[in-house]
């Protein structure tokens, strides 16, 4: 059966939906032209369906990749995404969709790098500053359905936290966030969808400031003289060219809720087509606010986050 999507007129959810896998249509918006661009460009993967990586045969979870300048919003985004799935209060291991950072995977520095980090002298925001082999096989592996254990990266020190690693249990769609995680290619072609959130540099650096300053331990100095440096020219060199490889484009980030429910709504479909294909499995419905009776007025479920049991 066919799952309604109701948060939105069907026959725009249709147009959109349609042009996903149909690759026809370059611009789609929902209300104003200027909250969701579709890149023709979507990726070939099938869905829900079978990858073979690295020779073998898995059932592969939905990867889907978002990038976007630092401080754009792709971790705001990616909270959004996983609050509006339900997918936020419950224990690791049981999440469907799980959202994992690029910045796990920044690569070790020499003593001297880490003493030209803590004057802001190096850069973070080139590719080599990152481990791209261990990148690559964690996706892989990923996507063959292991268990992994990632890194946690250490702002304030500019490392790894040596011994503590993030346990990632396989889940059917898997949201990987970075600056550069379209840069390399055998990386990118691994994505089943590509978002990529623009929001004006601006509105960037003034939320980079506050942050970097509150949260990762830096001074006003340090941070402008990092961005002007570094940031800025990495940015328009590495970042900003691997915007034409996105299938969507969300501007404004977390402020553009459009663009966020489409993707949500789109993610909720391929939740239950893999629900479908499992005996066994919790399904993700539509969020009370969206569920309509047959007269078309909301009707409320009285689970917490819309998740139901199959009935069997
Ligand atoms: N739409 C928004 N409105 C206001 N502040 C935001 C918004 N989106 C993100 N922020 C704030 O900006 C900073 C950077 O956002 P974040 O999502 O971490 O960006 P990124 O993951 O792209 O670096 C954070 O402090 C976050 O709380
Ligand atoms: O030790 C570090 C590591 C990274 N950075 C900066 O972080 C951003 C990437 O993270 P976002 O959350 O996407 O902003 C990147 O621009 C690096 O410059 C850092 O300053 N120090």
């Amino acid at each position: 059966m066919k799952m309604k999507l109701p948060c939105m007129p069907s026959v725009i959810y249709r147009a959109v939906n349609l042009t996903i896998r149909s690759r026809k249509c370059s611009v789609i918006d929902y209300r104003n032209f200027s909250n969701l661009y579709l890149n023709p460009r979507m990726s070939d993967k099938k869905m829900n369906g079978i990858s073979k990586i690295n020779g073998t045969e898995g059932k592969a979870p939905f990867l889907i990749g978002v990038s976007g300048g630092t401080a754009s919003g792709k971790s705001t985004v990616c909270k959004r995404i996983m609050e509006k799935l339900g997918q936020v209060d419950m224990d690791q291991a049981q999440r469907q969709v799980i959202c994992i950072s690029q910045d796990s995977f920044y690569r070790e520095l020499t003593p001297t790098e880490i003493s030209k980090a803590e004057k802001g002298q190096f850069n973070f925001d080139h590719p080599d500053a990152f481990n791209e082999t261990l990148l690559l096989e964690t996706l892989q592996d990923i996507l063959a359905g292991k268990i992994v254990q990632i890194p946690t990266y250490d702002y304030r020190h500019h490392s790894l936290n040596k011994d503590e690693f993030l346990t990632i249990y396989p889940a059917d769609v898997v949201l990987f966030e970075g600056i550069l995680v379209f840069y390399f290619p055998e990386i990118r072609k691994l994505f089943h969808m590509k978002l990529f959130v623009d929001t004006d540099s601006d509105t960037r650096l003034a939320r980079r400031v506050p942050r970097d300053i509150n949260e990762r331990g830096r001074d006003l100095e340090q941070v402008l003289n990092q961005y002007m440096n570094f940031v800025k020219p990495a940015f328009e060199e590495f970042c900003f060219p691997t915007k034409k490889f996105a299938d969507v484009i969300i501007p404004r980030g977390a402020d553009n809720t459009v663009a966020i429910d489409l993707i949500v709504q789109h993610i909720r479909e391929i939740l239950l087509n893999k629900g479908r294909k499992s005996e066994e499995r919790t399904l993700v419905l539509p969020s009370p606010a969206f569920v309509r009776t047959p007269n078309s007025s909301p009707k409320k479920h009285n689970t917490a986050d819309g998740l139901f049991k199959r009935p069997h």
